[in-house]
């Protein structure tokens, strides 16, 4: 909790006006950061100072692995995160290759989990990585990636956490992931959980014990429109304890995840926190 609220008190103090097309918004920005999470202690990344949705942060990590590409898919596994980047862009409204409502194109989970080879065929990467680790085999490339410029334009977002790099040292599992770009007060929230309970299930489906995950963000902002909310009323807040996450156990495998798994295997108990905060999202 401390090191998010060092990086979003780094943003309010050291941040610079940043404009972005996009979104046709201004965003205070720093460049790099680095978070380390104790998954070995479970020592779970649940922002304190706000009510987080985390539900709906795992429910995300769950739709990824299942290269699920529509956000009616992701609404019935309990998270409506994705319905404004499926539904409500303009550019992506306007582009040919959008198969209508909900589509999310061809993104994240879609592309690691059917990677097209230059010279024929497919590569489910996942799968590979899985059974690589479940096999005490760490070949220095165990790296799940969703970044695939070649199809950006098949797809409503590029991905933010694109690369999730695991390692194993002995029988222990270590995780380092890559943000290209990071919306703090509302991204962030979710991806520190995302990289916390990525790291814990892929240890637990492969046999061996989590160790650290270490989460690289490049470009971390807060929008022009959340700053007073974070400011004013957030970063005035006192950090209550880290909550525990629990995971069912009885999740062995990468079918698992892809078939019964719901968010009801996930429990989170301790968890104290702030009132909500609803933060401006911008499309
Ligand atoms: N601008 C922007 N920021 C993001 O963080 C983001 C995107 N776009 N586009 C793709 C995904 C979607 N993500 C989202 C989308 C919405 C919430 C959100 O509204 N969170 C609220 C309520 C969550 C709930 O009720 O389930 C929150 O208070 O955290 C969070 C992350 C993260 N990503
Ligand atoms: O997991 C995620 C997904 C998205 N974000 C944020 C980061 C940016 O604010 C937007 C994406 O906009 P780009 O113009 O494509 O950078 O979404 C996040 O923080 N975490």
């Amino acid at each position: 909790m401390k090191q998010y609220l060092d990086l979003c008190n780094r943003i309010v103090n050291e941040g610079v006006w940043v404009e972005n097309e996009r979104t046709g918004k201004r965003c205070l920005t720093v460049i790099n950061a680095d978070l380390t999470y104790d998954v070995a202690n479970n020592e779970f990344p649940l922002v304190t100072t706000r009510k987080s949705f985390w539900k709906s942060a795992i429910a995300e990590i769950i739709g990824y692995i299942r290269g699920y590409d529509n956000a009616a898919d992701f609404r019935a596994l309990g998270t409506k995160t994705w319905d404004a980047n499926a539904n409500d862009n303009p550019a992506w409204l306007a582009n040919p290759h959008r198969k209508g409502k909900d589509d999310m194109g061809y993104v994240y989970g879609a592309c690691a989990r059917n990677w097209a080879k230059p010279h024929g065929g497919t590569v489910d990467l996942l799968r590979q990585i899985i059974d690589d680790l479940s096999n005490g085999i760490d070949n220095r490339g165990e790296i799940l990636t969703f970044f695939n410029p070649g199809a950006f334009e098949l797809g409503c977002l590029r991905p933010c956490m694109y690369s999730h790099h695991f390692s194993l040292l002995g029988d222990t599992l270590y995780l380092n992931s890559t943000q290209r770009s990071c919306d703090v007060p509302l991204g962030l929230n979710f991806n520190m959980v995302q990289v916390h309970v990525l790291l814990a299930l892929v240890a637990q489906i492969t046999g061996h014990k989590a160790g650290q995950a270490y989460h690289k963000i490049v470009n971390a902002h807060i929008y022009e429109d959340q700053l007073a909310l974070m400011r004013d009323v957030q970063l005035k807040r006192e950090p209550l304890p880290q909550p525990k996450l629990h995971i069912n156990p009885k999740i062995k495998t990468l079918e698992d995840l892809e078939t019964w798994v719901t968010m009801d295997d996930f429990q989170v108990t301790d968890y104290q926190h702030h009132d909500a905060i609803k933060y401006p999202f911008s499309v």
